[in-house]
């Protein structure tokens, strides 16, 4: 297996670690513990990953080894195999799963050594649009105005007929002021924006643009879709005190200040898997049924541009 891919045989395989995640943290939906729930998945993500055929490194997990007993970063996982840097957030949306809320999801990226960005736990800027638009569509360095004005043209959209995703958090209120102002409908999410940035490239979820600041790890998770599946990201990390900065240069970043582009943020080809915890945009929660539960997954693999979803029983066990 050369370095820069990763087998295809793999890719089943990291949708029965996503399932694991969402079904271990299933019963704890709607019931008001974020700890809990999060802690469920992370156990089912780690149980499965243990099976797996690979020799699987943590980069993005559960945060540094003093702060996480399992899915720490630098964790080695797997049963032995092939070099696998892995990306992951067993309940990405431990809030909107313990509230019962939508857009919950267990997520993993999965690339060859050195494929996705060591991101610390920090803040990062981000836009994102979906496939199909011309290169450069999209600068974070460019005003609010000047991106939305871009991709309508892009779109052959008039602005007021822009949907612009945003989390609803108070550090985005001058943004969501001035996308109003400007004449866009702002769907303000209250948490989850792996699936927002994956939003803006369904049809059906109706986003045009993605925008605002959310965590880094969520970033890179979200960039290992859209390379996969299509669309534009760029990320700048955000610091709020030299701490965090330590972090980053722990992580071996150099340049704090570096605006990130898709293929920066996932360099190799990378395989990225979700499924829904609670339902979403992008895939159905985990449901109960008589004798079981369903579940159902996205997987993609970005060498192909494969995209499958894949349904699933799970029988109750004995
Ligand atoms: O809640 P904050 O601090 O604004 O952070 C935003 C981040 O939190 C989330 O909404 C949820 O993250 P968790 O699953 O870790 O709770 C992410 O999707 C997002 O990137």
């Amino acid at each position: 297996m050369s370095s820069t891919h990763l087998g295809r045989d793999l890719v089943i395989e990291f949708a029965r670690v996503t399932e694991a995640a969402a079904l271990s943290c299933a019963g704890l939906i709607g019931r008001g513990d974020e700890k809990a729930a999060d802690a469920a998945a992370v156990e089912g993500m780690r149980n499965s990953l243990n099976t797996l055929p690979i020799n699987g490194t943590v980069v993005i997990g559960e945060g540094e080894r003093d702060e996480a007993p399992m899915l720490f970063i630098g964790e080695e996982v797997g049963s032995g195999g092939a070099d696998v840097d892995l990306a992951m957030d067993p309940l990405e949306g431990t809030t909107i799963c313990a509230k019962g809320q939508p857009n919950a999801l267990a997520v993993i990226a999965a690339a060859p050594k050195g494929g996705l960005l060591n991101a610390p736990d920090v803040y990062m800027d981000k836009i994102a649009v979906g496939g199909g638009l011309p290169e450069g569509v999209i600068d974070l360095d460019k005003s609010v105005e000047e991106n939305v004005r871009s991709v309508a043209k892009a779109k052959g959209k008039t602005i007021d007929q822009m949907i612009v995703c945003v989390l609803d958090r108070p550090r985005h209120v001058d943004k969501i002021k001035e996308l109003r102002s400007l004449g866009c409908g702002v769907k303000l999410i209250g948490d989850g924006d792996v699936a927002g940035v994956i939003d803006t490239t369904n049809e059906e979820a109706g986003v045009d643009l993605y925008i605002g600041a959310g965590g880094a790890p969520e970033g890179v998770l979200a960039a290992a879709a859209l390379r996969c599946i299509g669309g534009q990201f760029q990320g700048r990390l955000l610091f709020r005190n030299d701490d965090e900065r330590a972090r980053a240069r722990k992580w071996g970043i150099k340049d704090l200040d570096r605006k990130y582009t898709l293929t920066e943020l996932a360099s190799k080809e990378v395989i990225f898997a979700a499924t829904g915890v609670t339902d979403g945009s992008l895939l159905e929660g985990v449901r109960r049924k008589p004798g079981g539960f369903t579940t159902e997954t996205i997987i993609m693999r970005s060498e192909t541009k494969t995209v499958r979803w894949i349904k699933a029983f799970h029988p109750d066990e004995d």
